[in-house]
């Protein structure tokens, strides 16, 4: 019987998910719906009632050409003539139960950190239950989250064996599971499918979520992103296409959904305003349902952070995740205090961000360094040389499958592969609040109007705005912060009408942008 992992169901026969409902039913419909493999999982009963359980779904199971694994129990797959067991770390090694077992029998078993995974992959195992991905209420003993971030070190440890299957299991659905296969590929590796308990077990039609599971994985991830080849003379090139990508957003007239802090939400309004986008400031999470349909993007920034802005936010990106439209995240003062490092953590295990942006600090805590305290939003003193900065900013977009700005005197901004720095801008942003946040506005608007490349949708936005930001500098009534706000919005505004009138002159000769080879 051939192993297609891509859609594995693992049973749970407590009353919390199987309800009061037959258990030989709800895996029917189930592989009716399309599902590959089945486990049954039950840690309670009676040896005898687990085999008599077991012979029932084999049964089931065959007439659909579907393996039965059983948990833990070698002795019961035995018993029944089951395709194979699945084991946990704790119980019987897989060289004995290779004893036991027929010769053709399925071994999988499950792992949470590198050093499990090769060991299996070293004693022989067929695959690898991969978690805890996420935190779920079916299973809390779980040893360690791992989400997509560890899930991909671990796929990049073991890529070596192409032949050793893979599947990711805890809390995923159907909001996620697009998420969960793409985020978790390592460059050579990716997962096989997912393991799935309640999401199936617990529907009211176990047919209709195994359907919707099949159709979700075939699908590639609306949000994927492509990666386009780098060129030579990268820089070079990517510069040539930016006055076009300027005009093209400025004919588009975006809507950008602010979730933003309430310090800045005036100053940010403004800018969308002048470089001729449309902003809305939200941060009620049930509205997003209704925005995200007018396809423009959707900012996140945490700089106010309160005890209510979690839920909504995580509410307003599963929206535009579902949508496939652009998110950005502006982790403000990551590495502040504790609750705002869980937020980081909690935000994006929550969600899909095109764009993570934000100062050394703050990309340092969305990459998970455990050594970052910053003072207030500030960056704090930098630790890192030019050359680590870019790399930080590349080894996350990599790990993200996204686009990471990570902002200073100098910005780096790189999507996994390619890795761009850019050189303009003024000090006197810096001594206004707001001048970063609305970096992240700005991107959403270049990032719904130009989808096919976003590194360089977020690098036209950059320029537009950093060009004229030291046009307003240079005038010499502009004495200081107060005469430069107003006069930045009015270069933003004298760019936006160039480019709407076909007027590329802004640009030529302006941009300091290099590429930086990591
Ligand atoms: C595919 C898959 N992966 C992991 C598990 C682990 O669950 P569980 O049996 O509860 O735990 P351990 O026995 O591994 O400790 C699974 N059942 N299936
Ligand atoms: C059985 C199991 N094993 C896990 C692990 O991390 O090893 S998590 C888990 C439960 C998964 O249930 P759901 O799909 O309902 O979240």
């Amino acid at each position: 019987m051939p192993l297609d992992l891509s859609l594995y169901l693992v049973t749970d026969s407590t009353a919390a998910i199987l309800k009061e409902r037959d258990l030989g039913t709800v895996v029917e419909e189930a592989l009716k719906g399309g599902v590959t493999v089945v486990q049954y999982r039950d840690k309670t009963s009676d040896t005898g009632v687990q085999v008599e359980t077991a012979r029932k779904l084999h049964s089931i199971t065959q007439k659909y050409g579907v393996p039965l694994l059983i948990n833990d129990r070698v002795d019961v797959a035995v018993a029944i003539g089951a395709e194979g067991v699945h084991l946990g770390q704790d119980d019987m090694n897989i060289k004995d139960a290779k004893k036991l077992l027929p010769p053709n029998a399925i071994i999988g078993i499950s792992t949470s950190s590198i050093e499990e995974a090769k060991k299996a992959v070293a004693d022989g195992a067929d695959y690898l239950g991969v978690g805890t991905m996420f935190a779920t209420p079916t299973k809390t003993n779980t040893k360690s989250m791992i989400g997509t971030a560890g899930t991909q070190a671990i796929l990049n440890a073991i890529s070596d064996s192409p032949s050793v299957g893979t599947v990711s299991i805890g809390g995923i659905n159907h909001t996620n599971v697009q998420r969960v296969m793409y985020q978790s590929h390592s460059p050579k590796k990716g997962l096989d499918g997912v393991a799935i308990v309640s999401a199936i077990m617990a529907a009211d039609d176990p047919k209709a979520a195994a359907e919707e599971f099949a159709k979700l994985i075939k699908t590639p991830a609306p949000f994927a992103l492509t990666l386009n080849a780098p060129r030579a003379n990268e820089a070079e090139a990517l510069l040539e296409e930016v006055p076009r990508i300027v005009r093209k957003m400025v004919e588009v007239h975006p809507l950008v959904h602010n979730m933003i802090n309430f310090v800045v939400a005036n100053f940010v309004a403004n800018v969308a305003l002048s470089i001729g986008a449309s902003p809305i400031m939200s941060p009620y999470g049930d509205e997003a349902t209704d925005l995200c349909q007018f396809d423009g993007a959707l900012l996140i920034n945490m700089g106010t952070l309160t005890s209510e802005s979690i839920s909504n936010y995580l509410k307003a990106i599963k929206a535009y995740n579902q949508r496939g439209n652009p998110v950005i995240y502006d982790p403000v003062g990551a590495g502040a205090t504790h609750i705002r490092r869980n937020t980081v953590r909690d935000l994006m295990r929550g969600g899909y961000f095109d764009l993570i942006k934000g100062n050394e600090g703050e990309i340092r805590q969305a990459w998970g360094s455990s050594a970052v305290q910053q003072r207030g939003v500030d960056s704090g003193p930098s630790t890192l040389d030019n050359q680590q900065k870019a790399t930080l900013a590349r080894d996350l977009a990599r790990r993200e499958r996204n686009i990471v700005l990570l902002t200073g005197a100098t910005d780096y901004l790189s999507d996994g592969e390619r890795v761009i720095a850019v050189e303009n801008g003024h000090p006197l942003l810096g001594q206004v609040t707001g001048t970063g946040c609305a970096i992240g506005t700005i991107s959403g608007c270049f990032l719904t109007s130009h989808r096919s490349d976003r590194l360089l949708a977020v690098l036209s936005g950059i320029l537009m705005y950093e060009i004229a930001a030291e046009n307003a500098a240079s005038k010499e009534y502009v004495r200081g912060p107060g005469s430069f706000v107003p006069t930045f919005l009015d270069e933003l505004y004298a760019i936006r009408t160039a480019a709407a009138k076909g007027d590329d002159s802004w640009f030529v000769g302006r941009a300091k942008v290099r590429e930086v080879k990591v």
